[in-house]
């Protein structure tokens, strides 16, 4: 007779990989790079494509870090290159005490267990000619875990843990509604519990009122599991209610990273206030004049000198085209949170890169050139 295992003894039946080593943050980057030689027409042959440019942050078990750019700044690559789905160009990865970075696919494999990806299609990434209980059993398949009995039945636990019925084992992907099918590609994700899950783009497909059940999903399975999650969206609006920090990303690197509730109250980043001015405001008396911005992003195989971003900042000057501005603690005379716990592995404090956001947010830098701008609108 099989003995029925649950699902919340399948961590203890993997390889003893998980012990988390120490307070350490589960996922630390140390300036990441994904550089990409194009191959293609005589012009692009052998050029370098900056898609990830020097990209830091820790991220703790238990929290989410959302990280919000345009589409082609490189979040996706960023996604990829910390999962080791592709070898970063530069740059260190530690993951739960480990220096990932170097490590062969081989050495890789017992981890792929902890770090899951959860896409943005699930109608792609869920096998349409599977079953939905084939689907939820290959984790346990491929890492040689459990009898055929035992993951039939962790296959229903995890379908009933994401509000779906056992009675959906049976049937097929496409016979699920958008937001249903990510639920499922979500419960795959969620097979051998991982300690950290890269959500990208997971709910942008979706209705509003869908990607509400779908965050609210993923926080109830965050509190479960003390699950580490890097939410990536190219809407601010998106990850507000489910991020603790939110990084903001501009061609390739990370130009502002605060305390969610912070970047919202005062963003420094003249991006990121870009981007928060774009989110459409229902009521006419709250709704803020839209700052305007120049141009279109400029190619990560032709990225501007100094400052990525001053080719369209309104407050741009000389500095900002000789000068990389370095992510760096906010200034303190900015004051409240901005001072408590400073530190380079994220903790609370509040980072822009911007040589003039002090000057920017006291009003003695004014925009310039307001007039020939255009409002962001890809991002409303
Ligand atoms: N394998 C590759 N070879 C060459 N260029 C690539 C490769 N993968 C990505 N890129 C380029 O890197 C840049 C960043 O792409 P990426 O998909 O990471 O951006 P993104 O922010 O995720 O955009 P989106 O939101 O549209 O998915 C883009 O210019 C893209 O064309």
């Amino acid at each position: 007779m099989t003995r029925a295992i649950s699902i919340e003894q399948v961590r203890g039946a993997a390889p003893e990989l998980n012990a988390s080593k120490s307070a350490a943050p589960l996922l630390q980057l140390e300036n990441l790079a994904q550089h990409f030689t194009l191959g293609g027409g005589l012009l692009r042959r052998g050029q370098t494509l900056y898609a990830v440019d020097g990209v830091s942050f820790t991220l703790a078990a238990g929290k989410t870090l959302g990280l919000v750019g345009e589409s082609g700044c490189g979040k996706s690559t960023l996604a990829r290159s910390l999962l080791k789905l592709q070898q970063p160009s530069s740059g260190r990865i530690h993951f739960d005490g480990q220096d990932i970075t170097d490590y062969s696919a081989r050495q890789m494999r017992p981890l792929r267990q902890q770090m899951q990806l959860v896409f943005q299609d699930p109608q792609e990434s869920l096998n349409s000619r599977h079953t939905i209980a084939t689907i939820l059993q290959e984790p346990f398949v491929i890492h040689g875990i459990g009898t055929a009995q035992e993951r039939q039945v962790w296959a229903g636990e995890l379908l009933q843990r994401v509000g779906l019925p056992v009675s959906a084992l049976n049937r097929y992907p496409h016979e699920f509604s958008g937001g249903q099918r990510q639920r499922i590609g979500i419960a795959r994700a969620m097979a051998l519990k991982p300690k950290l899950l890269v959500c990208d783009e997971a709910v942008s497909a979706l209705d509003v009122s869908v990607q509400s059940q779908i965050l609210n999903l993923l926080l109830s399975l965050q509190q479960e599991y003390q699950l580490a999650i890097l939410f990536i969206a190219h809407n601010l609006s998106v990850v507000k209610h489910i991020s603790d920090h939110i990084a903001v990303m501009y061609l390739g690197r990370i130009i502002e990273l605060a305390p969610s509730d912070e970047l919202y109250a005062q963003a420094l980043h003249p991006y990121t206030q870009a981007l928060l001015a774009a989110i459409p405001e229902p009521d006419p008396r709250r709704r803020k004049v839209p700052l305007m911005l120049q141009g279109e992003p400029p190619s990560p195989a032709n990225p501007p000198s100094g400052c990525h971003f001053r080719t369209r900042c309104p407050y741009v000057g000389e500095r900002c085209i000789n000068e990389v501005p370095p992510l760096l603690p906010a200034a303190p005379t900015l004051g409240a949170q901005s001072l408590l716990n400073i530190g380079p592995a994220g903790g609370e404090a509040h980072h822009v890169a911007c040589h003039f956001h002090r000057e920017i947010m006291s009003g003695e830098r004014l925009p310039q050139n307001l007039e020939s701008c255009d409002i962001i609108t890809s991002l409303i």
